[in-house]
């Protein structure tokens, strides 16, 4: 992907796609403009990426422009943004707003909602084009350069998704974290507990990936009757774990929509 790609925000979402897109895209044609300095210093100093203090000094011959700054933070960046393909990723905003804040509009306007694994190659990336049910090659070579990409023709989903797969990388680590505090309290060396617990989600999410079985059968396969699994198992059934994380999920959710909303009222 010999492109030349520019962000807007040189935030933890940035750091994350720019980490996985200098794997195999030259740093040369990576600008990333935001006005913290010890941004820039971090993201030029780490990955050799130019870094720009204004949007208005990032180069003119721009293939694709990532915005990404705080939902909030949308309308003045995409008043001065300039690019035939522009890509925005932040959560709840949705395009038909967008659309009414740039002066000069791009051809191809993506929503897209990506997840910092991207960082390691391992992201998770779903879009959203405008005119809807169209998708954008260099989009998607982007996305796919980090992770994997799924295209959606309804934006109503992409809030769902950023309760799912753009905020479940937190879940997964507030579930790190009670593994191995469970492993610490009950004596194991924190370095040792660290490392039980990664291996094991990292073990547990490649099978689940690798195999064709469901992961309730791979449950299964574990939590033998009568054994021990089976008891961590019926505490979390007692407690309803399950509806507990569907619940915050749905509320993740709201969150994405009122943010949507708020967006959209302050504009009519
Ligand atoms: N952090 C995450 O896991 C994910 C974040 N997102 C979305 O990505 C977007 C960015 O999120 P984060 O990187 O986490 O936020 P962040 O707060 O870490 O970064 C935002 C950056 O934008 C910069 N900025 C704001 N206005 C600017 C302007 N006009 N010109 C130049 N720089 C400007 C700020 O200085 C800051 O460094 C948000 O819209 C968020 O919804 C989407 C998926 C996951
Ligand atoms: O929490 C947030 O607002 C962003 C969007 C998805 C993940 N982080």
């Amino acid at each position: 992907m010999n492109t030349t790609i520019a962000f807007v925000g040189g935030g933890h979402m940035t750091a994350a796609l720019v980490g996985g897109l200098v794997k195999t895209h030259p740093a040369a044609n990576i600008y990333i403009a935001d006005r913290n300095d010890g941004k820039r210093t971090h993201l030029h100093t780490k990955f050799g990426v130019t870094t720009v203090t204004a949007q208005a000094d990032l180069p003119a011959n721009i293939d694709l422009l990532v915005l990404s700054v705080k939902p909030t933070d949308m309308q003045p960046v995409c008043e001065q943004a300039q690019a035939a393909t522009i890509v925005s990723v932040a959560a709840g905003l949705r395009l038909a707003n967008m659309e009414q804040w740039f002066s000069s509009p791009p051809t191809m306007l993506v929503r897209a909602m990506p997840n910092t694994p991207a960082a390691v190659g391992y992201g998770m990336t779903a879009c959203y084009a405008r005119p809807p049910a169209t998708t954008s090659t260099l989009v998607n070579s982007l996305f796919s350069a980090v992770g994997d990409v799924v295209w959606t023709e309804n934006e109503s989903l992409l809030d769902t998704i950023t309760a799912i797969s753009g905020s479940g990388p937190a879940y997964i680590y507030y579930f790190l974290e009670a593994l191995e505090e469970a492993a610490i309290v009950m004596g194991i060396p924190p370095q040792m507990a660290r490392r039980l617990a990664i291996q094991t989600l990292r073990g547990g999410g490649e099978m689940a990936r690798l195999t064709e079985t469901t992961p309730a059968e791979l449950r299964h396969a574990v939590a033998l009757k009568g054994g021990v699994t089976e008891r961590a198992i019926n505490v979390m059934e007692e407690k309803q774990l399950k509806k507990i994380i569907k619940t915050a999920i749905q509320s993740a959710r709201t969150r994405a929509q009122q943010i949507g909303d708020e967006l959209q009222s302050k504009d009519n």
